[in-house]
Parts: C-alpha cells; sequence; structure tokens
C-alpha cells in the first residue's frame, strides 16, 4: 500500500472583500515530492500555502495535510510543518547561532539541535558572524536552518530563492534535493523558471484558480504550443511582422534568436515562412519552454476575466 499523501486538499477558497483570491484549489502531494507552486503575481499561491500550513482559515473547501485536518487541528500542522515567508527575517545584530538559538527556545527545543541545525546547513565555522552581515545565499541558508531545526515532515518554502545569486540557488536547491529523498516533502512557491524544472511537479495558478499541473513536460505538452525560431535576416523587421499575425501568439526575441510561438501550428508556420522569406531568416523547428507555456496561459487567464 502507498504512503498516504502530505498533502491533500480540495476546494479551497478564500475570500477577501467582493474578490475570491483562491477559487476552488485542490492539490494533492505524495511525501518526499518537491512541487512547484507558479503563478503571477497575486494569483494566490501565499494564501494557498498559509491555509495549509494552518495560519490562515479557508473559507470553503476541506483537506488533510500530514493527516491533520486543515480546519480543526492548525495547531497539529504548524508543530510539524517548517514555513519559509518570502521576506525572512533575523535579528541583525545577532549572530548566526544567536539566531538560531533564538528559534529553538520558541519551539522549545533541547541544546543539542542548534549545533545540529549549523552541522547540517554548514553554517557551524561561520556560527559568530552576525546575521546582518551575511551575503543573500548565507542568509537564506539560515532562514531553511531555522526552519527545519525542529525536524519538519513538510516543508513550504515562499519564493526562497528571491534575489539569490545562481550558485547560491543551486546550493539551495541541492539541499531541498537531499532533505526530499530523506523523505521531506516540500511544496515551494517561484517565479524561476529553472527552480520549476527542478520539481518532480508544478502547479500553475492563475486568478486563483489552478489551470495547469503535473511534470514539466505533462504541463508543457498540455499546452499544445508550437515553436519555430527565425535566425539571421532582419531579426527587428521580422519582429514587427510577425507581431498580430493569425496563429502567432508571442514574439519574443532571444539574442538574434527570434522565438515565434503560437496555439496554431498549421496557421504559426505559415505566418513564419513567409516572414522569413521576406526579411532573409532561416527557420528552425524547436522545442516549447516552460516559460513560454506560462505566458500562454497568463494571457489566456487574462481574456477568461474581461
Ligand atoms: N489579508 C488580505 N486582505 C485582502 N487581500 C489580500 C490579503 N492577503 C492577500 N490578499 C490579496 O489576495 C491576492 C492573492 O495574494 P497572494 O499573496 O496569495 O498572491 P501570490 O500568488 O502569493 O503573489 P506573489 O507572487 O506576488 O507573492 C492578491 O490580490 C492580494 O492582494
Amino acid at each position: 500500500m502507498s504512503a498516504p499523501p502530505a498533502i491533500t486538499v480540495t476546494d479551497l477558497v478564500k475570500v477577501y472583500g467582493s474578490r475570491t483570491v483562491v477559487d476552488h484549489v485542490s492539490m494533492e502531494v505524495a511525501p518526499g515530492e518537491i512541487v512547484g507552486f507558479l503563478g503571477p503575481n497575486g494569483s494566490g499561491k501565499t494564501t494557498t500555502i498559509r491555509m495549509m500550513c494552518g495560519l490562515l482559515t479557508p473559507d470553503g473547501g476541506s483537506g488533510k495535510v500530514l493527516g491533520h485536518d486543515i480546519l480543526r487541528a492548525q495547531r497539529a500542522i504548524k508543530r510539524e510543518v517548517g514555513y519559509m515567508t518570502q521576506r525572512f527575517s533575523f535579528y541583525e545584530d545577532l549572530t548566526i547561532e544567536e539566531n538560531l538559538r533564538f528559534v529553538a527556545g520558541v519551539y522549545g527545543l533541547e541544546k543539542g539541535a542548534v549545533a545540529q541545525a549549523l552541522a547540517d546547513l554548514g553554517l557551524t565555522s561561520r556560527k559568530h558572524q552576525l546575521a546582518g552581515a551575511l551575503s543573500g545565499g548565507w542568509k537564506q541558508r539560515l532562514a531553511l536552518a531555522a526552519c527545519i531545526m525542529h525536524r519538519p515532515k513538510l516543508l513550504m518554502l515562499d519564493e526562497p530563492t528571491a534575489g539569490v545569486d545562481p550558485k547560491a540557488r543551486r546550493d539551495f536547491w541541492d539541499e531541498i534535493h537531499e532533505r526530499a529523498a530523506e523523505g521531506l516533502t516540500v511544496l515551494v512557491s517561484t517565479h524561476y523558471m529553472d527552480e520549476a524544472e527542478r520539481c518532480h511537479r508544478i502547479n500553475y495558478i492563475s486568478y486563483g484558480r489552478l489551470i495547469s499541473h503535473g511534470t514539466v513536460a505533462e504541463v508543457v505538452a498540455h499546452a499544445g504550443l508550437t515553436t519555430v525560431i527565425l535566425r539571421g535576416g532582419d531579426i527587428v523587421a521580422a519582429q514587427k511582422r510577425l507581431r498580430g499575425q493569425p496563429g502567432v501568439d508571442q514574439v519574443a526575441p532571444y539574442g538574434t534568436d527570434l522565438h515565434v510561438i503560437g496555439a496554431n501550428g498549421a496557421a504559426l508556420r505559415r505566418a513564419a515562412e513567409a516572414v522569413a522569406a521576406e526579411t532573409g531568416a532561416r527557420l528552425i523547428p524547436a522545442e516549447t519552454g516552460l516559460e513560454d507555456v506560462f505566458i500562454q496561459l497568463m494571457g489566456a487567464a487574462q481574456d477568461n476575466m474581461s
């Protein structure tokens, strides 16, 4: 028998005033899975995460997180979940170790917990450094140490690597994958495509509604988009000519290439062939990227709302 899901929520709803900011969101996450949560700014990711963490009571829907009812057992959920908020904060004039000691005190953890967390996150040699003097990557490592010190079974990360350099982001993700291999479940919201690609599965939310989910390959395939590249020739003229043509939904320059994307493959190819011939460009078939899919989904969601 397979293990019960770490998260299973059905039809979650949150309403602020007259606005439904989370609109019947259902999701299931298996233990040890890393699931990405993507969507434009203000689409409802943080609000959904907070309902799952037991920090916010839903106005509708039901579900269980780590076997606890999200409506009735919020305290039990908080004990077993680590939540890293978008803008994590520390006492800047305290050292790494002092900050972790403070967190350990809040959770009532035993003495060894701080030393263990320092060792786990490679922070021992820096433990006397002031939190305020750390670079973005080390600050984020401290935040991760603070939110996994009480040994949560589920980690909710809300845009954990915003403003952190690529090397620190990669180290962070390696750390997350190691933890997941040990059984930790992770739900992570992000705006970065490379991070989405490091998740086992992703969920895409827009205007509070979950509109696509699955592995990255499934989400891309499900979007059914065609992509071609125009290379060489007069790219500026080609870009102007292609915009608004039947079949052409997106035109995006990438260096000296022009990526042309659309849902109607036949119409897209016709338009691209004609413009390539006019502007002296070569036409190269290409794979559709996750970012192209998300931009298409954003456009489609806006059309539905207007
Ligand atoms: N306490 C609140 N009262 C009123 N409106 C709120 C409240 N919290 C969030 N909202 C609104 O709900 C919507 C969803 O916000 P939320 O923070 O969940 O989005 P998000 O997807 O996490 O955005 P981002 O990517 O910018 O972090 C936004 O329009 C936001 O302004």
